[in-house]
């Protein structure tokens, strides 16, 4: 007899079409719906992407449960300490989408630099004339710092260079043997031109860059977000391009996702937003889909997968 399995949030049309030749497959009305459902079928897996509530109570409805599994990088929206201590497996698929957010912080970082935005509307505009106040500026020679050398941020130092800027950086735990100079975090945000932010939403980065943090930048500096909202105090943000402390803001990602229609970002010319589509390209959303689903269907079936997807596998 088919396993169950709790699908929270839609996956690529490849990895559905496994999942349904596989396992027996209860959809969740909506991200957050998945309790009931789990109250009434025995559920052996679930599976989600960034916004279905994987949560300590979700968890202790299921008490089947063998494998979570997050169809992307981000774990914020799984409670994998709750799943660790009843020894389930949680699976992700880390460095999959490195290349394509690698090159969404770059398409920020050289759009907001260029002013390609004001160009590109003054041009349909019919304002030729705004190239006499064309104000942009290179990224050759400029100090990128980037806040978490993982994956993504191990990609963006290696465009960056290629660009040539200089690349420092700031992680949890320094790293050996990489080429990038390490700065404490207080010193990166003095030194950098650009920043980029590559941190996943834990306790120690959650609002990391705050007031404070703001104080320390340059104000050419540009702030680039491609992880997580929450990583910045948003009020602080807002508060420090008001004030001109720094000179651009591009993100993929917000503290409250969509904003709300009045947030203040959406009106200012020096910020960049786009809606959570960084690793949405369809390569890389059907590989990230179709890797974990795959993973989870072997787990189920009792064979080994490349214990690298299987985030808590040290805990188990
Ligand atoms: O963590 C991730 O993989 C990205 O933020 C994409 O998230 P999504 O699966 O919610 O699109």
């Amino acid at each position: 007899m088919k396993k169950n399995v709790l699908l929270l949030e839609s996956v690529s049309d490849h990895a559905d079409l496994l999942l349904n030749k596989h396992l027996n497959v209860l959809v969740a009305e909506t991200p957050t719906s998945g309790i009931p459902l789990a109250e009434a079928n025995p559920v052996h897996a679930i599976v989600t992407r960034g916004k279905g509530d994987v949560s300590e109570a979700l968890i202790a409805a299921c008490p089947k449960l063998e494998v979570i599994s997050r169809c992307g990088v981000g774990l914020d929206n799984v409670n994998v300490d709750a799943a660790t201590r009843k020894g389930i497996k949680v699976v992700n698929a880390p460095g999959i989408n490195a290349d394509t957010v690698a090159e969404h912080a770059l398409t920020l970082m050289l759009a907001l630099q260029r002013q390609l935005f004001s160009t590109v509307h003054a041009v349909k505009a019919n304002n030729w004339d705004i190239r006499k106040t064309y104000d942009g500026d290179e990224i050759r020679g400029k100090t990128l710092g980037i806040l978490g050398l993982g994956n993504i941020g191990k990609k963006v130092a290696r465009l960056a260079s290629a660009f040539g800027m200089s690349v420092v950086y700031w992680d949890a735990h320094k790293q050996e043997g990489v080429d990038y100079h390490f700065l404490p975090l207080e010193e990166l945000l003095y030194q950098s031109d650009i920043m980029s932010l590559h941190l996943p939403l834990v306790p120690g980065t959650h609002q990391l860059i705050d007031e404070k943090a703001f104080g320390r930048m340059r104000p050419n500096a540009i702030l680039i977000n491609t992880s997580r909202g929450e990583v910045i105090d948003q009020q602080a943000l807002i508060k420090a391009l008001d004030r001109k402390l720094i000179a651009g803001f591009g993100a993929d990602v917000l503290a409250v996702e969509p904003p709300a229609t009045d947030d203040p970002l959406l009106q200012m010319d020096n910020v960049l937003i786009t809606p959570h589509s960084a690793s949405l390209t369809a390569r890389t959303y059907n590989e990230m889909c179709v890797l974990t689903v795959q993973n989870t269907i072997d787990l189920l079936d009792g064979k080994a997968i490349n214990q690298k997807y299987i985030f808590n596998h040290k805990e188990l």
